[in-house]
Formats: C-alpha cells, sequence, structure tokens
C-alpha cells in the first residue's frame, strides 16, 4: 500500500472531482458516509453520547457530515465548533446549514476553557478539530482542549489524523496532539502513523477507501511503501521441482565469539528455516562442537583463534555473506573485516558487532561492498550516522548514505523500514514480543538466507523482514508476548512460508487492509 503526503493527497482529490464530475462537496458526503458507516457497524444503534469536535476546516466539515448521519440514524450527538480562527472553510460552512436541518440541538460554538464540556468515560469523542491541513501548532485554548480530551477516559475516534499531528513532517509539540485510540483515514495511512516519534498517537488505524482517482493513485510516485501480506505474496519466488541444494545458495554466516556464540546458532538455523540450500558457518574454535550439535545441517570451519575471529578464510564461494552477529570488537576483527570487506564481491548483510566496527573504524566504510544490507537497530544506526534531530531528518540522512554507499539500509524497530536510495519501505508485521535477545541475529540469518537463494538485496530484505514479522506473530499468538524467545521465531519462518498463502480469515486480511 502506498503513502502519500499532504500534498499528493489533496492533488488526488482535485483530480479525482475533475474526473469523476463531481463537486468537492460530494467528496466530502462519500468521506463522511464512510465514517458514519464505520461506527454504525460497531454501535448498532446503541446511546452512547457521542461527542465531535469540529474544526474550521474540511476536516471539521468531515465531522459535521458524519454528525449529521449519526442524528438522522437516531444516535445520541453534541456538535462543538473549535472556533480556532474566524476563516471557515467552503464545506465547512455548507455542511454547517446542514446540520441545522436535522436537529435543534445546533453545534455549540466553543471560543475557550469555559466552553469545555463534560465528557464521562463510557462516552466516545470524534476528533475532527485538524487533519492534515494543520500548518502549526496547536496553541492557547485548542491546545488546553486537546489535552482536556486526552485526560478523558472516553474513546477517542480521530478522523483522517490525530489533531495535532502533521502527516508527514516533524513534530514540534508533543503536548498538543490528541492521543488517539482508534484513527480512520482517508485514502491512504500518512507517514506520521508510522515513525517511533509520532506512531504513539495512532495506536490503531483503518484505511477509508474514498475512492480517489486511481490512476492518479497507481501513477504517482509515494512518499513510502507500506509492506503487508499482499505485498509479500507478490515478492515470493517459487521453489522449483527440479531444484536441488545448489539451486538455493551455499550462505556464510560469520558469527560468534566465546559467550556469544548463541548468535551464530540462531542465524545460521534461520538461514537454513527461509530456505538456504546449504550454510556454512565461520565461527572461533570455542564454537565448533556448539555449533556441530546445535544445527547438524550446517558445516562449520573454524578460526585460528579459539575465542574470536582474526581471519575469515573458506574453500568455497559463498552465494551471500552474512557477519557481525556477536563477533565482538576485537582489533583482530576489525582487520579481519577490513580484508574480507576488500576481497569479495557477493552481497552481504552487516549486522551488530560489524556494524559497531564500521562506526568505530570509518576506514571501512569506503569498503563497504556494493549492494549490501545493513541491518542496524537504533542504537547501532545512530554511531553509524550520528545523531539525527527527529524521525524526518533521520529518514534524510539515511537516504543520503544508502546513496553514498550503494547499500540499503534496515532500520529495525516496531515498524522495521528498508531505506534504499530515496525509496522506503515500511514493514507492518511484528509486535513487542520481539523485543527479546537474538530476534535481530534471527533477522540477520533471514536475509542471508535469502540472498542466498537469488533474491535480489532490496527483495531479500523487505521480504525477509515481513517473513521474521511474520513469524513472530505467529510465534506470538501461541504463547503471549512475554513468553516468545528469538528461537521460536526461527521454528515458525515455516509457519510464516504456510501463511502467505493461507486463505483469509476475516474480511479485513482479504482486503489487505491493516
Ligand atoms: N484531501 C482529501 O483527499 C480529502 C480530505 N478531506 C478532509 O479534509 C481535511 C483537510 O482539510 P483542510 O485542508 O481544510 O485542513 P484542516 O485539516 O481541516 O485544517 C485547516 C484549517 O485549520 C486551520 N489551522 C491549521 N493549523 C491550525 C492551528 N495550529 N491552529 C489553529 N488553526 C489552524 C487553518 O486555518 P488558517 O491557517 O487558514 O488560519 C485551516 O482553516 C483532511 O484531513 C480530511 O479530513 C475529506 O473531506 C475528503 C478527501
Ligand atoms: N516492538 C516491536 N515490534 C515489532 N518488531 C520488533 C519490536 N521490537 C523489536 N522488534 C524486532 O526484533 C528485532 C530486534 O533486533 P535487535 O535489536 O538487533 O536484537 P538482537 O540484537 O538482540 O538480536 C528487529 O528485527 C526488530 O524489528
Ligand atoms: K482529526
Amino acid at each position: 500500500m502506498k503513502i502519500f503526503s499532504a500534498e499528493q493527497l489533496y492533488e488526488a482529490d482535485k483530480i479525482t472531482i475533475e474526473k469523476q464530475q463531481i463537486t468537492s462537496e460530494d467528496l466530502m458526503e462519500r468521506a463522511g458516509t464512510q465514517l458514519f458507516q464505520w461506527l454504525h457497524q460497531r454501535l448498532n444503534g446503541a446511546p452512547v453520547p457521542i461527542h465531535i469536535f469540529c474544526g474550521i476546516g474540511d476536516n471539521g466539515g468531515d465531522g459535521l457530515v458524519v454528525g449529521r448521519l449519526l442524528i438522522e440514524h437516531g444516535y445520541n450527538v453534541v456538535v462543538y465548533v473549535v472556533n480556532c480562527s474566524d476563516k471557515r472553510s467552503k464545506n465547512f460552512l455548507l455542511n454547517y446549514d446542514k446540520i441545522k436541518n436535522v436537529t435543534k440541538n445546533w453545534p455549540i460554538l466553543m471560543k475557550g476553557e469555559n466552553d469545555f464540556p463534560k465528557i464521562n468515560s463510557e462516552d466516545i469523542i470524534v476528533d475532527a478539530i485538524f487533519g492534515i491541513g494543520l500548518n502549526r501548532c496547536p496553541g492557547g485554548w485548542v491546545k488546553k482542549l486537546i489535552q482536556y480530551l486526552n485526560e478523558s477516559k472516553a474513546f477517542k475516534l480521530a478522523i483522517d489524523i490525530p489533531s495535532g499531528l502533521y502527516s508527514n513532517s516533524p513534530l514540534e509539540d508533543y503536548e498538543a496532539v490528541l492521543k488517539a485510540n482508534h484513527t480512520l483515514t482517508f485514502q491512504a495511512p500518512k507517514l506520521a502513523f508510522f515513525l517511533p516519534e509520532t506512531a504513539g498517537f495512532v495506536s490503531n488505524f483503518d484505511v477509508l477507501d474514498i475512492d480517489l482517482d486511481l490512476e492518479f493513485l497507481y501513477n504517482t510516485e509515494p512518499i513510502a511503501q507500506l509492506i503487508s501480506k499482499p505485498e509479500a505474496q507478490r515478492f515470493y519466488q517459487t521453489r522449483e521441482k527440479f531444484g536441488h541444494k545448489g539451486t538455493y545458495g551455499h550462505a556464510l554466516i560469520v558469527a560468534g565469539s566465546y559467550g556469544k556464540m548463541g548468535a551464530a546458532v540462531l542465524s545460521t538455523t534461520a538461514a537454513f528455516r527461509i530456505g538456504a540450500g546449504m550454510v556454512t558457518a565461520f565461527v572461533p574454535k570455542c564454537g565448533y562442537n556448539i555449533l556441530q550439535t546445535a544445527i547438524p545441517e550446517a558445516m562449520v570451519i573454524t578460526d585460528t583463534e579459539e575465542e574470536f575471529i582474526s581471519t575469515v578464510s573458506f574453500d568455497f564461494e559463498p552465494s551471500a555473506i552474512g557477519i557481525g552477529m556477536g563477533i565482538g570488537k576485537n582489533k583482530a576483527t576489525v582487520a579481519a573485516l577490513k580484508k574480507l570487506f576488500k576481497d569479495s564481491e557477493i552481497p552481504f548483510v552487516i549486522d551488530a558487532d560489524a556494524l559497531n566496527n564500521i562506526s568505530e573504524n570509518k576506514e571501512l566504510l569506503k569498503l563497504l561492498p556494493k549492494n549490501s544490507v545493513l541491518t542496524p537497530h537504533p542504537g547501532e544506526l545512530k554511531r553509524l550516522i550520528g545523531e539525527w534531530k527527529n524521525d524526518y531528518d533521520k529518514l534524510e540522512e539515511v537516504k543520503k548514505f544508502s546513496e553514498k554507499h550503494e547499500v540499503v539500509i534496515v532500520i529495525k524497530g516496531a515498524y522495521t523500514i528498508t531505506v534504499y536510495g530515496d525509496k522506503l519501505y515500511i514493514n507492518t508485521s511484528g509486535n513487542p514480543g520481539m523485543a527479546t535477545a537474538g530476534s535481530g541475529d534471527a533477522l540477520s540469518g533471514v536475509i542471508t538466507g535469502l540472498l542466498s537463494q537469488g533474491y535480489d538485496p532490496l527483495l531479500a530484505s523487505v521480504f525477509g523482514i515481513y517473513m521474521h514479522g511474520c513469524a513472530g506473530d505467529i510465534t506470538a499468538g501461541q504463547m503471549g508476548y512475554e513468553a516468545v524467545m528469538a528461537g521460536d521465531i526461527i521454528d515458525n519462518l515455516g509457519e510464516a512460508y504456510l501463511d502467505l498463502f493461507a486463505k483469509p480469515e476475516t474480511d479485513n486480511e482479504a482486503n489487505g487492509k491493516n
């Protein structure tokens, strides 16, 4: 699914009106009707008090439409106009007039703190104060209203975007954003929903399809792409009937040091489970028995050193190399990295201490094999590219890094973002149960295993991240978040493959919605 900027959505709005020969009022009615249907399906006529706070722009207009439709269907609705400016949008005014036709209780004009209404915890708040047209931080009593609503225990439903949040630019005031329980967003999710600094305001969301012009949506380059099951299905490369282990490559995992041999076990197992034909683990001598016992399927080559890696040498041509998991920061290991990067032209997955070693020895940057995949978590990323001002600044810096070094960067987190040149791919699978030691080692093994099967570096990354998250979701479903361990995620990679083409159980899943 594509993520568009606010500017692109306004353009889509304009083109839709022209091509479908409708008015902007018609489009707002369509949007408001979708909102109403969503609520009506869930409330089923319940007399719960619904407080709708409308701004004076088109987001407020949406609030007025849904208010009118709810009133027409007998719901218990109070509509407020948050009078933050003397201006009013055309569609706001049209719908302000229309709502007066269906009720004697005209919208209540709010001009300051004295007008804040009493809201009970079982009530529903609909936030239609600001949408994607927010152009400055909410201040004064409007900010206080947002804080007042945040303090309420009532269910908060945001229209299009929680008020106070910009759809695709940095937030200045965290105290002036509505903390929505649910957001109903039009046509496409907004970038702010997925970034660590702002995602907390959008705990859940649904995308309402308002039939914006398909040709525009199809042909317009988005600011980011969401990766869910339908995309992952397209990325999957079928296993050939006459394929043999050589067809699916020979992955090399360079990992482990004394006390961190588990990292090598996890990555090697994950590379197998995702489908690599053969996997060799290169480990310090102390890892030999551990690897041979834990994974009999793997071949093992040992370093000359007992406890750390000092010279990586092997007598075969790997199809991909995953390096860094648990290798530590010994000087000899840094030298080994340098030599390996210099001598190799095959794709690498570079993780954990390999990244930390690069950050501390920047001359290694110049040697990074092109088309490698770097998989930093936020701490490793900070060491690699330095501090960032905000999430958007971070993304711009990572894009520059990716372009300069011709590498794919995977920014791990709740919504892992893959950056390739100026393109962003946001993963939607995964859960907080995956915040457990070794789950990153599993991911490096997964991406290495896909590279070795012939997936290109970008596909191996976005598909691998989706599969890893999906295996994590299946695991959490079996045992709950807290009990998830990295090994369980790896064990469920097979289930994740089966799930990829399983018959959908819900309508949302069938439609590819979140
Ligand atoms: N595009 C689409 O596809 C569709 C869009 N639709 C809907 O339109 C929404 C966008 O509507 P919009 O453009 O009228 O902007 P909106 O968010 O209502 O706010 C702008 C108003 O707020 C004001 N204002 C801004 N910041 C402020 C502040 N800090 N403090 C105080 N005031 C502030 C600003 O005033 P001004 O700057 O002029 O003083 C302006 O009047 C979108 O989110 C969706 O819900 C759907 O109906 C149909 C399809
Ligand atoms: N809250 C979360 N939601 C979804 N995925 C998560 C969450 N927390 C962690 N993960 C995933 O788990 C992995 C953790 O990687 P990392 O921090 O490198 O772990 P480790 O170094 O212990 O192996 C990443 O793939 C990350 O995206
Ligand atoms: K809103």
